[in-house]
């Protein structure tokens, strides 16, 4: 796999290509904005340079990795000689499955589609194409430079030959892999959620200001975050979006907290936008 189209150039979408890139593949990045295309390349220089500062790579790697990355306002052009198309636009069934049948009108036969989605059906996803059989969940990290894992979904469908195709190019580009069935929310977004709600629970019923249940999570528990601070972080509209699809599947102990849907109701959706729980401004 040679050449890696990625749809929807967000926060996952350029990290994505990011990591792709360094990895020597050629990535077409494709959002339905130029703003969003320029705002993900000054995101990736920004995660190079700091990659440089760090000393983890060298200027003509930065060089090089930019040089691999090219941007569209087309699906069409990000689908035609890709081998392996990973798609990361928001967590909405409907909208996935619309731009699943996309492509696979413009991807080659050969191509493996892939859905980056935190809980959603991939075998739903899978269904609008005529290649269920090379439709994947291909669910990275926030950071996707920096996370070690990508946790694999096999759909209903998936073939063996595309888990291995997913599991080999995932290794390629320095990360582990795990292989979970098609439930909602898989392993990981059902983990996170469930510590993530209580946590919000905790800080709205005044048992601790937000900092401090921050403090006691990441000193006390040895996370290298806390959960409001990491709710920020992810995108408190892309845990709401989360969170129904959840409940859907496992009812009221998944029901999002009062400060969540207000947070998001008042359009501060966490770092993105410059406030969410804590403010960035
Ligand atoms: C509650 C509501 C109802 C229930 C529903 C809820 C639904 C929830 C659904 C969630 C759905 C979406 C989430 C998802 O699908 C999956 C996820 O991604 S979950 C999030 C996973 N990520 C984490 O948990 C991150 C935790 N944080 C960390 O690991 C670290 O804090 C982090 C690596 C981000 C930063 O490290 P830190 O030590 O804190 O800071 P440094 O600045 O020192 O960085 C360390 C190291 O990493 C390098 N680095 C960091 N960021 C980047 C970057 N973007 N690009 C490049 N490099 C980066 C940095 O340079 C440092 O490198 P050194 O070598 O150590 O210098
Ligand atoms: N935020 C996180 O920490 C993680 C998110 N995910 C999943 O990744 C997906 C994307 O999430 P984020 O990157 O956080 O969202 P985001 O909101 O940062 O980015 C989504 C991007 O998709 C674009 N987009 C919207 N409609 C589009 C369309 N029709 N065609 C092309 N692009 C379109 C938007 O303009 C935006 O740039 C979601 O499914 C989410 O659940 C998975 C792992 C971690």
């Amino acid at each position: 796999m040679k050449k890696i189209g990625v749809i929807g150039a967000g926060l996952m979408g350029n990290g994505i290509a990011q990591t792709m890139a360094m990895s020597g593949k050629y990535v077409i990045l494709q959002d339905i904005t130029e703003e969003a295309l320029l705002k993900a390349r000054n995101k990736i220089e920004k995660s190079l340079g700091r990659l440089e500062k760090a000393g983890h790579i060298n200027q003509e790697r930065v060089t090089n990795t930019l040089s691999k990355i090219t941007t569209t306002l087309e699906i069409e052009q990000a689908c035609k000689e890709s081998d392996l198309i990973i798609e990361a636009v928001p967590e909405n069934l409907q909208l996935k499955r619309t731009i699943f049948e996309q492509l696979d009108r413009y991807a080659p036969t050969h191509a493996i589609l892939a859905t980056n989605t935190s809980e959603l059906s991939v075998t739903s996803i899978a269904a609008v194409t005529n290649r269920a059989d090379q439709v994947i969940g291909m669910h990275w990290f926030n950071p996707a430079p920096v996370m070690k894992l990508i946790e694999i979904v096999k759909g209903i469908d998936t073939s063996n030959e595309t888990v291995k195709m997913i599991e080999s190019i995932s290794e390629e580009v320095g990360k582990e892999t795990v292989l979970v069935k098609d439930t909602q929310g898989f392993v990981t977004t059902r983990a996170l959620s469930a510590h993530m709600l209580e946590c919000m629970r905790i800080y709205e019923e005044g048992v601790a200001s937000l900092e401090d249940v921050d403090k006691a999570i990441r000193l006390g528990l040895n996370y290298p975050m806390g959960p409001l601070q990491l709710a920020d972080y992810v995108g408190l509209d892309t845990m709401l979006y989360a969170s129904e699809g959840l409940v859907e599947a496992y009812g009221d102990r998944f029901r999002p907290p009062q400060i969540l849907r207000k947070l998001v109701e008042a359009g501060h959706f966490g770092v993105k936008t410059g406030r969410g729980f804590y403010s960035y401004e």
